[in-house]
């Protein structure tokens, strides 16, 4: 088992809800009738996911916590993370993942490792950020840049990195950031590596266990559970 992580600064990347996680639609086609209901409860869960992996990581022992998002609710509906004093918020250049990503990295602006976490990780725990934060700063001493590939082995959900290694994130990013010299991590981390993508894998995280945003979804409007992340 690794260590306990000290303190890496960590960013996340947050897509405006209303065009985030389109291989979703067919679960919020079911949890709504109307269209407009659809797109409120597609939003909604988009925001679910995000809020989880937030709980989370505010849980775990990152130093600051960097979200790049220009998404309009997020001051009105995430409260409990947007009042943390660790986080800082950085406005969504717009051209993509990894411009959203290199945005955060570039506000730290420092040489010390860097954490880019995916912010659709609703069963994530703590102590496996902490674990595989620690893992991949060691990592470092033999590589510019270490990952957690997701559950299916092709995505990226978690890259630690040294700056100057450009991100690589999109389809097949495991292979890309392998490719550029990034070093796998072996751990199991269930949570960390099960993102949700596809409606089925709602369905599994929900039997890893969820935070309370996930778990209650859908729900009614304004997500009364959001401010737990205990599971
Ligand atoms: N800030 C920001 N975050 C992004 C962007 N694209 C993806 N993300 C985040 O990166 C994570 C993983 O992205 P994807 O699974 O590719 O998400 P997506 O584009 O919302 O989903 P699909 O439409 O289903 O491909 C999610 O937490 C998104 O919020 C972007 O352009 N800007
Ligand atoms: C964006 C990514 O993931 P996915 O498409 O699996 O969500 C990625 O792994 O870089």
């Amino acid at each position: 088992m690794a260590d306990r992580d000290d303190g890496t600064d960590l960013v996340v990347p947050v897509k405006e809800l209303r065009r985030a996680k389109t291989r979703l639609a067919a679960a919020s086609a079911r949890a709504a009738d109307t269209e407009r209901g659809r797109r409120a409860a597609h939003a909604d869960l988009a925001l679910a996911l995000a809020a989880d992996t937030l709980a989370a990581v505010l849980a775990s022992s990152v130093r600051r916590l960097v979200v790049v998002t220009s998404e309009p609710r997020w001051h009105d509906d995430v409260p409990p993370v947007v009042a943390d004093p660790r986080l800082e918020l950085v406005a969504d250049p717009g051209r993509g993942l990894n411009a959203a990503v290199r945005a955060g990295v570039g506000h730290l602006d420092g040489p010390a490792p860097v954490g880019v976490l995916l912010a659709d990780l609703p069963a994530l725990r703590p102590a496996e950020l902490d674990e595989a934060l620690a893992a991949g700063r060691a990592a470092l001493e033999r590589a510019p840049a270490a990952f957690v590939a997701d559950h299916t082995g092709e995505g990226t959900s978690l890259l630690v990195l040294t700056p100057g290694f450009a991100p690589r994130f999109g389809r097949g990013s495991a292979a890309a950031h392998a490719a550029a010299g990034a070093e796998p991590l072996r751990g199991a981390w269930p949570g960390l590596r099960h993102d949700v993508d596809v409606p089925a894998d709602l369905d599994e995280v929900r039997a890893l266990g969820v935070g309370s945003a996930t778990r209650a979804w859908p729900g009614v409007p304004g997500l009364p559970a959001l401010a737990g992340g205990c599971r």
